[in-house]
């Protein structure tokens, strides 16, 4: 059973990947400081939601490109500055 702190994980992987570049994909998506870096996010948003859509209407790959979609918007949450646990928060104030 994979434990649900892999989220935190990666989110604490791509703060440190924000905070201290290196040579990788996720340092190179963040490091223009103008809207660029922001706009490029979420070109990978709107691409991965169409791969989404895609993958559910074929019944193929529907984790993988959910993951992709999921990950880049985790991404832009990093780049943005926003603590998962807001996330994590509103998530527990809409669980009626
Ligand atoms: N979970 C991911 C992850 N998911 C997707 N991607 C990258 O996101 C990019 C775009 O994903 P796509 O599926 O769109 O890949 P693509 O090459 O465009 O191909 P298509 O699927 O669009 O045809 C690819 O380069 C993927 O490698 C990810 N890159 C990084 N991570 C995590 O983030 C960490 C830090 O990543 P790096 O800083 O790049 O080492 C890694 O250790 C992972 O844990």
């Amino acid at each position: 059973m994979v434990d649900e702190k892999i989220i935190r994980d990666i989110y604490e992987l791509l703060e440190n990947r924000r905070d201290n570049p290196i040579n990788s994909y996720t340092s190179k998506i963040m490091k223009d400081s103008n809207k660029k870096a922001e706009d490029k996010i979420l070109e990978k948003i709107g691409e991965e939601a169409t791969e989404v859509i895609i993958a559910s209407k074929n019944n193929e790959n529907l984790v993988e490109e959910s993951v992709d979609l999921i990950f880049h918007n985790l991404l832009l949450l990093v780049y943005k500055q926003i603590p998962l646990d807001d996330l994590l928060k509103e998530f527990e104030k809409r669980n009626k």
